[in-house]
């Protein structure tokens, strides 16, 4: 599957998702808004991530449902998180976010014009251009276990900036707590054993927000 080809960019584009409500200006100034914002974005990000869930999974040489069905269906969750950078008088020795995955399945995020997203590539750090009117999809951790590692889980970073103050909406596509994740039988054989082991989503949770192996 051509991931990056323009052809899907803009099924998604045209069929599902209006430009006016990816640019971060449309996130509201208050908090007490947040719920207002958060129903109407939850409202064009449930048919994308379905149809990017159909993607993935014919990518995989799967039938397009089976995917989103592994990874929790209609009880995967969406967690919004807003991140907020202040201006940094010495960005050359701090970072917004220390270098991770992401521990979900995929992530959906809208930044600000203010770069910071990093990913590593090769061993360098490459700077995510800002697209005003487009969100960025991080491959989580979840997606590469249950791809049996044909989708590599991205590492990224933010940087800061001296001078402004830089913002991100990132969601969250998580399994429900309780589900095994495990390399989807499907993908795995004598000659491709599992590379990963299964586990439900809330004991991956735990050891990786406490470091523990898995
Ligand atoms: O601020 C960003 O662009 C990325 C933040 C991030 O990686 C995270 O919240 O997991
Ligand atoms: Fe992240």
């Amino acid at each position: 599957m051509k991931i990056d080809s323009p052809t899907w960019v803009d099924v998604l584009y045209q069929n599902i998702w209006p430009p006016h409500i990816v640019n971060y200006n449309n996130w509201p100034q208050n908090p007490p808004e947040y719920r207002k914002a958060n129903d109407e974005y939850c409202k064009y990000l449930v048919p994308l991530v379905d149809r990017l869930f159909e993607y993935l999974s014919t990518g995989l040489d799967l039938e397009k449902n089976v995917l989103k069905e592994a990874l929790g269906g209609e009880n995967m969750t969406m967690l919004l998180k807003i991140n907020y950078y202040p201006p940094c008088p010495r960005p050359d020795l701090a970072l917004g976010v220390a270098p991770h995955t992401d521990m979900c399945t995929v992530t959906l995020l809208v930044p600000n014009d203010v770069p910071g997203l990093q990913i590593l590539k090769d061993d360098h750090w490459i700077d995510v251009k800002y697209n005003p009117n487009s969100i960025i999809m991080n491959i989580g951790d979840q997606l590469e276990i249950s791809s049996n590692g044909k989708y590599k889980s991205v590492l990224h970073r933010t940087t800061v900036n001296k001078d402004r103050t830089r913002m991100s909406w990132p969601v969250f596509c998580e399994p429900p707590e309780d589900l095994v994740i495990g390399p989807l039988p499907q993908l795995i054989s004598v000659e491709n054993p599992a590379k990963f082991k299964s586990k439900n989503y809330k004991d991956y949770a735990y050891c990786k927000l406490n470091k523990i192996p898995q």
